[in-house]
């Protein structure tokens, strides 16, 4: 499903480029769990950024289902994002001045989708989250972990087939990131690809597949295989 080879990306400034994935080769199967871990400015919200479409690289390949995501225009570039892939940020990035249904239906009032059909779907997918009853509270007044939940159901809204979090529990307590966590895992369970970046190894832990990223290469990754987790190091790939 995802396929990175030889990666590389840079961000220029007027004064300086910095070179901040070094030659990623990373193959992702249909329905996979997996975390990107490593230090602060190894990489990960870059090589995110990169897999949702949200940002482009200066070389190497990414195949999105077969497709090379190079030198795309922004209608087919969106058209990947909204059709393929459901986001989850740390800051929700939930709209403040409208209630939980609303910010779950949002997608769909772009799609043309109509609002008795929207409102819903919306609700349905606030029901599978445990929230039917906070429908409509606006988001100042559910808790961390509520409001998360709101912003998965968003991002579920188009039937994605992946699921890209960058740090969807570092806001949250860890009561909270537990209950997060079992709603990603629940959704990964159902066949949805699932690639959280995170700073938390309880987190990555209930991951299937750990990449450490380190200076913009993968170091090293860990694979749960029949309750066993093995390490597999990559070094050729980085040269
Ligand atoms: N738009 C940008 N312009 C210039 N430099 C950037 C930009 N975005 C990120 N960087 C730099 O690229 C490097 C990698 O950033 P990135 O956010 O991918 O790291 P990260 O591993 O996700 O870090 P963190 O864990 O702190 O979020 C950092 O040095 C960062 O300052």
């Amino acid at each position: 499903m995802i396929d990175l080879k030889q990666l590389h990306k840079s961000y220029y400034t007027e004064a300086i480029s910095l070179h901040v994935l070094k030659g990623i080769s990373l193959h992702i199967d249909s329905g996979e769990y997996v975390s990107v871990m490593g230090a602060s400015g190894s990489g990960k919200s870059t090589l995110l950024n990169i897999l949702g479409i949200l940002d482009t690289y200066d070389s190497g390949e990414y195949y999105l289902d077969g497709t090379l995501m190079k030198n795309l225009s922004e209608k087919q570039a969106a058209h990947y994002r909204n059709e393929m892939i459901g986001f989850v940020f740390q800051s929700f990035n939930l709209i403040g001045f409208k209630n939980a249904l609303e910010n779950v239906a949002l997608p769909l009032y772009y799609k043309n989708v109509s609002r008795k059909k929207r409102n819903i779907i919306a609700m349905e997918l606030l029901d599978k989250m445990g929230l039917k009853e906070w429908a409509y509270h606006m988001p100042s007044e559910l808790s961390g972990g509520q409001k998360q939940r709101v912003a998965i159901a968003r991002a579920m809204i188009s039937n994605p087939r992946i699921i890209l979090a960058d740090e969807p529990t570092g806001a949250l307590d860890s009561q909270t990131t537990v209950e997060v966590m079992d709603v990603l895992t629940h959704l990964n369970k159902q066949g949805i690809t699932t690639i959280i970046v995170t700073h938390e190894k309880s987190v990555a832990d209930a991951t299937n597949r750990i990449i450490h990223l380190k200076d913009g290469m993968i170091e090293y990754e860990t694979r749960k295989e029949n309750g066993v987790h093995n390490t597999y190091t990559y070094a050729a790939q980085n040269l």
